[in-house]
């Protein structure tokens, strides 16, 4: 029986290339997919989770949405790895920036996603899972960056289950741990990656600071990430 397309996915599998870029935003897709692709085409509308496949520098790339939180990207990416064959997810989001010395406009490499979320119950194991990035796509990831002139700060971040806190007393706390930033989806991400047997890595781009205050416009956040993109877009490449 034919695992696609899917309840979520109208694509057929030869449909989405081996590497797909995830924002949460399908309109950052579309973003995407205008800004960068070549020989773009429409391959998924359910729901408006709208995806994109197209070549980047002649190599096939799909850029798709996965909405926002775990569940939403646990099932776009468990489609995409288990159905689709894809071989490498990169979801290029938006985080509120914790440590003092991150900037709104900086860009984090996810190299590992602490969660407050029960998603890895799941899996049956008999202690805590550490949800961390390919290690391949990490370095490439850095190496782009720094061909791109990019300054990228790797570390750990938080993906919550949650946006909005009663008060700071957690994200203070994850601060102290050294967690660079906030986010809603990376560690869902890592965990259907290991299970899988594939690849993930979660770039973002520092959209507001919860702990100050500060923060860019909607309009921005949709369309002011280009840097990150430059670096995830480099990955798409063999010789990146
Ligand atoms: O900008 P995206 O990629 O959606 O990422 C962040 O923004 C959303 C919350 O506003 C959550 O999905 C969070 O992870
Ligand atoms: O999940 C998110 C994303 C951006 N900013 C936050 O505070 N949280």
């Amino acid at each position: 029986m034919p695992l696609t397309p899917t309840p979520h996915n109208s694509a057929v599998a030869g449909d989405i290339a081996k590497t797909v870029l995830m924002p949460g935003d399908p309109l950052r897709a579309k973003y995407i997919a205008d800004t960068y692709l070549d020989d773009v085409r429409c391959v998924n509308e359910v729901r408006n989770m709208l995806a994109f496949t197209g070549t980047y520098q002649g190599n096939p790339v799909t850029v798709m949405g996965h909405g926002m939180g775990m569940p939403s990207i646990g099932i776009y990416s468990y489609e995409l790895f288990n159905f689709y064959d894809v071989d490498t997810i990169i979801r290029v989001g938006s985080a509120g920036g914790y440590a003092d010395d991150l900037q709104l406009r900086d860009v984090v490499a996810a190299q590992g996603a602490c969660t407050n979320s029960r998603y890895a119950h799941q899996f049956n194991l008999p202690g805590d899972f550490a949800p961390i990035a390919s290690f391949d796509l990490l370095e490439r990831a850095v190496a782009a960056a720094r061909a791109q002139g990019v300054n990228i700060r790797v570390g750990n971040v938080l993906s919550s289950d949650t946006f909005y806190e009663e008060t700071t007393d957690a994200a203070l706390a994850w601060k102290k741990m050294g967690v660079l930033a906030v986010e809603m989806e990376a560690a869902a991400l890592y965990m259907n990656a290991a299970r899988a047997g594939k690849k993930a890595l979660c770039l973002l781009t520092i959209s507001d600071k919860p702990l100050t205050g500060e923060g860019l416009p909607a309009d921005e956040r949709q369309t002011s990430f280009n840097q990150m993109m430059e670096v995830a877009l480099a990955l798409t490449t063999p010789e990146a």
